[in-house]
């Protein structure tokens, strides 16, 4: 039997009295992508598209049913939760019934003030969708969202109907479409010598005792032939990491996506998830030669010590946020498909006040991102390096109306306008870092990304 649910929910929000109208339905098994690309023309700017690593969640949305954005640097965590609470305090969902979900990022740092692809960019910005699809245990709901304050929205709630139908129609007889990659004209390395003179100097002053660690990145510039769709940029880093928590976000012409193997922190029934990701090495060419790069990453003291100043963070948080948690002694490898990582998985029950925006405002950035100490590393990342990062390095992911959700680190990522692609990577720098190794250490990370957009370097 096919599950269909309906309610409207009285809230509040900004002393606007509105109508929360959610209708539910389940559908056959269709591919998320092609109900992403199914609102190409209509809704090309206002679409998001989530998978986790294991492959059990998958989240699309397209229209916005509501948005939030600020500008509010520090506070800007508190206000998208409270806004979010506000939205959904009235809101009571059945055990099975899929719930409305709050999807959106952070940008990395809310006071660099560079110029560029990320001009207008909020410093919050999250959505509720007017489609929203979930895709978990192999079931799938296509669910409607509409967020009005008129009185009689009968016959808009019908149009709504309708177009839900067309969009899943579309996505099921398009199920089989697949896409070529961009055909690239240039790979420019952006600021490459004030890339190489920021880890220099910032070696220095770590040296000097000024900070323990700094996070340095840089970007690519890409420029395609013609321009690249979203659901083609998805599909090309889907094929290429599959094993990554996938993730993309557009607002107006700028898509950000990519495919990270970092999880900032995840929320379950009060128990929370987070994961320390810090210490790279390439994967070997042989079985044998990979294992032997694992051991050398393992035991090698400069990345063990970059390693650690995440542990050490993210377990002050947690003891701060949690009644009991947990951080094995050691580091493992997580081993993606173009690097290995040293990896400490964190976990942790939340004391009951405790919500995931809380500790992704208090986990933002993480060492692995910024550096420690925080304050001081951000004043470095400010001085040196030559850009904004706008979403890169910066938390993006989902939460729902008990509070359950996932965060991930966007890394290995870029954003794409129309015909241009920037990609963007970097990697901690400690006392005995040095400029080449850390510069080629970028070319890896770069590397999924690159060769998904059809690109690579002659490396
Ligand atoms: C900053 C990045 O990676 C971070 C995450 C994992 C390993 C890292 C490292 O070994 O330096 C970085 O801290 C990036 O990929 O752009």
């Amino acid at each position: 039997m096919q599950h269909k649910w309906l309610k409207t929910t009285e809230v509040e929000v900004a002393s606007n009295k509105l109508s929360f109208y959610i209708e539910t339905i389940e559908v056959n098994q269709l591919s998320p992508l092609a109900f992403f690309a199914a609102g190409e023309k209509k809704y090309k700017g206002e679409r998001f598209f989530w998978q986790n690593r294991e492959k059990t969640l998958t989240i699309v949305g397209l229209g916005q049913a509501i948005a939030f954005e600020n500008r509010l640097g520090h506070q800007r965590f508190d206000e998208i939760e409270y806004q979010w609470k506000e939205l959904t305090k009235n809101i009571v969902m059945e055990e099975q019934e899929p719930q409305p979900i709050l999807f959106g990022g952070f940008t990395f740092d809310p006071e660099n003030k560079e110029s560029g692809e990320w001009d207008g960019f909020p410093q919050s910005y999250f959505t509720v969708a007017t489609f929203q699809l979930i895709k978990q245990h192999e079931k799938t709901y296509v669910s409607i969202h509409l967020i009005t304050d008129q009185q009689d929205s009968s016959n808009l709630f019908d149009e709504l109907r309708e177009e839900r139908d067309r969009l899943i129609h579309a996505a099921q007889v398009k199920e089989l479409k697949t896409y070529d990659k961009p055909e690239i004209l240039s790979v420019h390395e952006r600021n490459k010598e004030d890339y190489f003179q920021a880890v220099e100097s910032v070696t220095n002053l770590i040296r000097n005792q000024e900070a323990d660690k700094v996070v340095i990145a840089r970007s690519l510039e890409l420029e395609f032939k013609d321009s690249v769709s979203s659901p083609q940029a998805i599909y090309q880093i889907m094929n290429e990491q599959p094993e990554s928590f996938l993730f993309g976000l557009e607002r107006k012409n700028l898509l950000f996506f990519g495919a990270t193997p970092e999880r900032l922190v995840k929320v379950e029934n009060q128990y929370a998830y987070s994961a320390c990701v810090a210490g790279s090495i390439r994967r070997g060419t042989t079985a044998k030669e990979d294992k032997w790069l694992g051991e050398q990453l393992l035991s090698d003291s400069k990345n063990l010590i970059e390693h650690q100043y995440v542990v050490d963070m993210i377990e002050s948080t947690f003891k701060k946020l949690c009644a009991q948690y947990k951080v094995p002694k050691r580091p493992k490898l997580l081993k993606i498909r173009d690097i290995q990582h040293l990896y400490t998985p964190v976990e942790g029950k939340l004391y009951q006040d405790a919500s995931i925006l809380q500790l992704v405002k208090h986990l933002h950035p993480t060492p692995a991102l910024g550096g420690a100490p925080r304050s001081k590393a951000l004043q470095m990342i400010r001085e040196f390096e030559k850009m904004n990062r706008g979403l890169y390095a910066g938390p993006i992911g989902w939460m729902d109306a008990d509070g359950n959700g996932e965060f991930v680190v966007a890394i290995r990522s870029a954003a794409l306008i129309d015909n241009k692609a920037y990609l963007y990577a970097g990697g901690g720098i400690v006392a005995d870092s040095n400029p080449m190794t850390e510069y080629e250490e970028t070319l890896v990370k770069f590397r999924p990304m690159l060769r998904a957009l059809g690109g690579q370097f002659n490396e």
